[in-house]
């Protein structure tokens, strides 16, 4: 098992390791039987496949209720979050109370907001299931969708700890695998060119061992742990986490929540992104995307007014000018604002490219 502290205003420790539950439930049994109430929140595809799994290293006590929730984007909704706030209303939770996140980064998201505004802020345990959510279960942003922008209703609050086991992530489906992969690789493009050139070898997910994954996993916490630490509240580089992101949450919010994966729309943010930063691996990117099966062709069918209004609510956003992350080169992100004109020309240009690889 791999252990790394985030030293954020309140640090906490993520745990990462295959079979790592049971141990771990075990060491942080303190915080969790001192607790007057324990909710765990879980979607429902994962309460189906590993709630049992989890119930049997949990302490056996009415104290721990179960919440299960819509499965992907649908659990990031107003109507959701309400309805956990009134299950734990309903069922006594107090200031004294725990919340246990168990999902993907849909259900840690929401969970986390939850438990940062349920009387004003309870302590919650992210525990993941995706590989997406080694980005989502660190670093403590907490999110719900509005119709007019992906994550406009959030805080920022750390988890008390991430508990990662990797033994979850065996019945991803592939289309899961692919989502959280593209996580991985922008976590390489902003801090580490033999790493990224590691990535782009891959052209099966399928064939990724357990090992190697946990490895790809290990270093992406890594970056992002390294850039939470400095900039916690993002008023600097944190918003280098954002690469890809732009255009990535326009394509979600434009073609309705949870239609394209967060991943598959991120793979297709980078791929602008890296268009627009001129970088000598743009055309490898998309090689290794089509490879992988990234859904790039969806770019295409959204008109680019409909992801410039999107785009001008981004959070980086200001003055209505659309500020990207973009490479100087692997490793050296920086913010560019790019004008509409500049930004329209890349859509119909990154358009073409992927129309000419039919991908
Ligand atoms: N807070 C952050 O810093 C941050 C970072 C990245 C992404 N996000 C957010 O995370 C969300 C995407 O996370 P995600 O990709 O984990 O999505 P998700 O939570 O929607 O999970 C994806 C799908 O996989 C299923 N699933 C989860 N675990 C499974 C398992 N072990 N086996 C089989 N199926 C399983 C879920 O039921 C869901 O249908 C987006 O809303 C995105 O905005 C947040
Ligand atoms: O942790 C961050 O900071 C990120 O930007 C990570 C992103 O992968 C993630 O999708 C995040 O939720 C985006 O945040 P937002 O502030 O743009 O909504
Ligand atoms: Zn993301």
């Amino acid at each position: 098992m791999k252990n790394l502290t985030v030293e954020a205003a309140r640090p906490y420790q993520v745990h990462i390791g295959s079979g790592v539950l049971a141990a771990l439930l075990d060491e942080y049994s303190e915080m969790i039987s001192k607790a007057d109430r324990i909710a765990v929140i879980a979607d429902e595809t994962v309460a189906t496949l590993h709630l049992d799994h989890l119930k049997a290293h949990l302490m056996n006590s009415d104290k721990v209720k179960f919440k299960v929730i819509p499965s992907g984007e649908q659990a990031k909704s107003i109507e959701t979050y309400m309805d956990c706030q009134s299950f734990l209303l309903e069922q006594g939770f107090s200031r004294k109370s725990v919340i246990l996140a168990f999902g993907g980064g849909a259900t840690g998201d929401l969970a986390g907001f939850v438990a940062s505004t349920f009387m004003r802020g309870i302590p919650f345990i992210q525990i993941p299931t995706t590989i997406l959510a080694h980005d989502s279960a660190v670093g403590g942003k907490t999110a719900i969708n509005h119709e007019l922008g992906k994550n406009m209703i959030g805080t920022f609050y750390q988890p008390a700890a991430v508990i990662y086991d990797t033994h979850f992530l065996a019945t991803l489906p592939e289309k899961e695998v692919r989502s959280g992969m593209a996580e991985v690789i922008k976590h390489a493009f902003i801090s580490n060119e033999a790493w990224l050139d590691e990535l782009l070898a891959i052209n099966d997910f399928n064939k990724l061992g357990e090992e190697e994954l946990a490895l790809h996993l290990e270093r992406g916490i890594a970056v992002k742990a390294a850039i939470v630490e400095e900039d916690e509240y993002e008023t600097g580089v944190r918003k280098y986490l954002n690469f890809g992101h732009t255009l990535a949450h326009a394509i979600e919010a434009a073609s309705g929540y949870g239609k394209i994966t967060h991943g598959e729309a991120v793979a297709i943010g980078l791929a602008y992104a890296l268009y627009l930063s001129e970088h000598k691996k743009f055309h490898q990117f998309l090689e290794w995307g089509k490879a992988t099966g990234y859904p790039f062709d969806l770019l295409e069918k959204i008109p680019f007014e409909k992801l410039q209004s999107y785009m001008k609510k981004d959070k980086k956003t200001a003055d209505g000018l659309l500020n990207f992350v973009l490479l100087h080169e692997t490793g050296k992100p920086y913010m560019e604002t790019v004008g509409t004109g500049q930004a329209e020309d890349a859509y119909t240009t990154l358009c073409a490219t992927i129309g000419e690889m039919h991908i």
